[in-house]
């Protein structure tokens, strides 16, 4: 069986040198592989290659060993993802925005269960007839993501999750990708959030100038010198 994503020699230019130099990583089912890095390291860059919103140079990126690309049904089917940039239904409130998502990703009948479930997992129960215009900053990142947590996926792409959650809120993200593992979703999480990566993590893949510097069993990566929070 070849692996839920496997990505192989990613090489990303701008112009000049490699933003991302030979990056390859793989992912398992109820696996999660963390990106870590300093700002500008090359994780998000690589998280847009792995998700088929940017084409690499060089290199293949392969879901079920066989390539990605985001316009075919079942990448959208499979793969939920949490960029910057996600947006929201001015008109349409908290709980009926991710119901309708839900719904969209075929979940019928248990759209409104699982959405209600997923906000008050998320810390939004108060919120649920809420518009998205009135959230806090915090909030409204809480939302994108119960979005994408809330339809099934057999793989999370994540980039920096706990942007804007207060430390509560970061506790429960923790807890819902925990589940989701346990579920046997595979996930690629790019995070500046030390706790968070030792909470959900099983890998991580240290990057430095756009190239892998370490990887491994996380106590031991996140020990290095290129590692950002050392
Ligand atoms: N569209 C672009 N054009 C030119 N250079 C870019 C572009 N996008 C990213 N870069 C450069 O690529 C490098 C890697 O950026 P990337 O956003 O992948 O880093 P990152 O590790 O995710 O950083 P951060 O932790 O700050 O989010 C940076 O030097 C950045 O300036």
């Amino acid at each position: 069986m070849p692996p839920l994503l496997q990505a192989e020699d990613l090489t990303v230019h701008y112009g000049g040198a490699p933003v991302v130099a030979g990056v390859s990583l793989q992912v398992e089912p109820g696996r999660c592989v963390a990106l870590a890095g300093a700002n500008g390291s090359g994780k998000s860059t690589v998280l847009r290659v792995l998700a088929g919103r940017q084409e690499a140079d060089t290199g293949t990126v392969l879901l079920d060993g066989e390539p990605v690309r985001e316009s075919d049904p079942r990448f959208r089917r499979d793969v939920a993802v949490s960029m910057d940039g996600g947006e929201c239904f001015p008109d349409l409130t908290v709980a009926e925005h991710v119901r309708m998502v839900a719904a969209a990703h075929g979940l019928g009948r248990r759209a409104a269960e699982a959405a209600a479930d997923v906000l008050d997992h998320l810390g939004l129960a108060a919120h649920h007839d809420a518009f998205p215009g009135t959230l806090s900053a915090g909030q409204r990142q809480a939302l994108l993501l119960s979005a994408a947590l809330v339809r099934p996926a057999r793989l999370l792409m994540l980039d920096e999750p706990e942007q804007r959650l207060d430390a509560r809120a970061k506790e429960r993200l923790a807890a819902v990708l925990d589940a989701a593992k346990r579920a046997g979703t595979g996930i690629v999480l790019v995070s500046h959030e030390r706790s968070l990566v030792e909470a959900v993590a099983d890998h991580v893949v240290l990057l430095a100038s756009g190239r892998c510097v370490a990887e491994g069993e996380p106590a031991r990566v996140l020990a290095e010198e290129a590692a950002p929070w050392r």
